[in-house]
């Protein structure tokens, strides 16, 4: 994904000014910055949330400035959001099950009819929330309903919907925000899992830095919607730039 010159404004405020940073194919890529620094604003924009004031978005070499948001999903990009969004009722084999949706042929008519099209196909496809339910450690979990799992369990759950999309690119926002040390390690682990075995580039939204140094491969520092340093996770770390944004927000608050 290439993001070039990506601006956003706000009734007078800028909460983007001319960000450019592209997510190289099978990698982690961390964007970070202080409270307001715009991470959450380019999210929205890369999702079709929001629409750009300026500045192009491209995937592969499909233009994505200004579709909706289904359309962006349909260009194979995927996302979690920072507060959890899943049905509390459903189990999280339909729940993984709903998140196949783009992917259905059959159709909600022929699946109505029972036929055997219809049947397979769903077969098939739960034959895959079950694959994917495991690579995130979730198939014992696939007939409780979401509502009553731990929390860490449910943002792994809102995960591995992402992951029933088959996205080439998946967007999260804040994975491991809320969870307890043990739940951080080994979410960690499978978002450094889907890179490496799935192939999947991954933009990730994260304010634990012990995480983002462990898995990122690059890591782009926003400060008041502007880009302050793009590197490797170890040179950023040591950016004068990037001490003083993270020193700043320590000192205000
Ligand atoms: N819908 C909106 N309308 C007006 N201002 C907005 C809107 N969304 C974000 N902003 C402003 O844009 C700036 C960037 O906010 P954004 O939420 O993108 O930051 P962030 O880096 O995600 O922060 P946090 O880490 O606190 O989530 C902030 O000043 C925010 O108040």
């Amino acid at each position: 994904m290439s993001v070039r010159g990506l601006t956003v404004r706000f009734a007078g405020l800028t909460a983007l000014d001319a960000v450019d940073l592209t997510v190289l194919p099978g990698t982690v890529h961390a964007l970070i910055g202080p409270n307001g620094a715009g991470k959450s604003t380019t999210f929205n924009v890369l999702t079709g949330v929001y629409r750009a004031t300026g500045g192009s978005v491209r995937h592969g070499d499909r233009e994505l400035t200004g579709l909706p948001p289904h359309r962006i999903a349909e260009q194979g990009i995927a996302r979690t959001f920072q507060n959890l969004a899943l049905p509390a009722g459903t189990t999280v084999a339909d729940t993984l099950l709903l998140g196949r949706h783009r992917l259905t042929r059959a159709g909600f008519l022929a699946s109505g009819l029972r036929l055997p099209s219809a049947t397979q196909e769903e077969r098939r496809h739960r034959e895959r929330v079950r694959e994917i339910a495991a690579f995130v450690g979730l198939e014992r979990q696939l007939d409780t309903p979401t509502g009553a799992l731990p929390y860490g369990q449910r943002k792994l759950t809102e995960l591995a919907r992402a992951l029933c999309l088959e996205p080439g690119l998946l967007l999260l926002d804040e994975p491991v925000a809320g969870m307890t040390s043990e739940e951080r390690r080994r979410t960690a682990s499978v978002i450094a899992g889907i890179r490496d075995s799935l192939g999947i580039s991954i933009l990730l939204v994260e304010h634990d830095m012990g995480v983002v140094m462990r898995i990122a491969d690059t890591v782009t520092v926003l400060d008041f919607g502007r880009l302050i340093a793009d590197g490797a996770p170890h040179d950023v770390q040591n950016d004068p730039a990037v001490l003083r944004a993270y020193l700043g927000e320590e000192t205000a608050s």
